[in-house]
């Protein structure tokens, strides 16, 4: 069996699709790598919020995978929208690395604790209102580009340290520039950090598909996503909204814990609930309806017409 990977061309894309490469290789699958560009590598002087989220880390390598040129697509799971189109499906989710937001610096004494002010990169809404929230007395600016392109503004000093997911910052070894890890009760991560999805043609041939899932799939971070997935379709969140939601195995079952805050930082809506494993959308669904019986709904719509 040969399995063509379509992946984006940044380094942390291309470091996704060579664990994949190699966990089917390792099952005895010959692959090969496809390197597409998508919208968010090209346009670069935009905040993501206000090119429109939809689809612009996902479109080409889709458009592929409908035309069989390619016959997976590797994203970080935490670009992809909650929402995918029929002809399309996610088979697997990799396991999840830890899903925390680290505060990356060369001047590794920093700390958002120490109450000191300083200036940090971000272009996620999430951590920007998080921090208004948590550390109001933190300044910000907005800043996007891949991994690389970040640390690059980091050194030129257009400001102090940035906020990243964990698992990115690993995964390239920055991990000497970590200077704190943020805790998971204040800093909920946004649904689906740390894991890598699967993306196929929902036509592709079944034991084609089983045998995919078989080398890649991880049912404990599937059973997350499918969770988190479902708490952020049902508030009809893209990545540009500050959401958050993560879903953890505890003993109890599948537990979620997720919620919204608004642009400045002053309402945070925020929820937990736990059920049976076996039905990880129901309970992501739960949670969606509580928050929007508290009034989530006017508050993302209040984000939407800010952005
Ligand atoms: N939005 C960009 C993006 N997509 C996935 C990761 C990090 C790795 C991951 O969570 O899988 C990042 C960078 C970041 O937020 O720091």
């Amino acid at each position: 069996m040969h399995i063509k990977i379509g992946t984006r061309g940044s380094r942390l894309a291309l470091w996704q699709a060579y664990y994949v490469e190699k966990s089917l290789q390792q099952g005895g699958l010959s692959t090969e790598i496809i390197i597409i560009e998508t919208k968010g590598d090209q346009i670069l002087d935009r905040s993501l919020s206000k090119i429109g989220s939809k689809g612009v880390f996902t479109q080409e390598l889709e458009d592929q995978l409908r035309d069989g040129r390619i016959d997976i697509a590797v994203h970080s799971a935490k670009d992809l929208q909650s929402e995918l189109d029929e002809d399309l499906e996610l088979i697997a989710f990799t396991e999840r690395e830890r899903v925390n937001d680290v505060l990356v610096s060369h001047n590794t004494t920093l700390s958002l604790k120490s109450g000191e002010t300083f200036v940090v990169g971000t272009s996620s809404t999430r951590r920007v209102a998080m921090l208004k929230h948590f550390y109001p007395h933190i300044k910000t600016v907005d800043m996007r580009g891949n991994l690389q392109t970040r640390l690059r503004k980091l050194e030129e000093g257009q400001c102090d340290a940035i906020l990243l997911a964990y698992a990115g910052v690993h995964r390239m070894e920055y991990d000497s520039l970590i200077c704190e890890h943020l805790q998971l009760d204040e800093f909920t991560p946004a649904v689906g950090q740390g894991s890598v999805a699967i993306e196929c043609s929902s036509t592709i041939a079944p034991e084609k598909k089983e045998k995919l899932r078989a080398l890649l799939n991880h049912p404990a971070t599937e059973a997350s996503l499918l969770a988190e997935r479902a708490f952020l379709r049902r508030l009809q969140g893209g990545c540009s909204v500050p959401v958050f939601g993560l879903a953890t195995h505890q003993a109890k079952g599948l537990g979620i814990t997720g919620g919204v805050v608004s642009l400045d930082g002053q309402t945070l809506l925020k929820h937990t609930v736990t059920g049976d494993t076996s039905a990880p959308e129901a309970i992501g669904g739960e949670l969606a309806e509580k928050l929007l019986a508290e009034g989530a709904a006017e508050i993302l719509a209040q984000i939407k017409q800010n952005l």
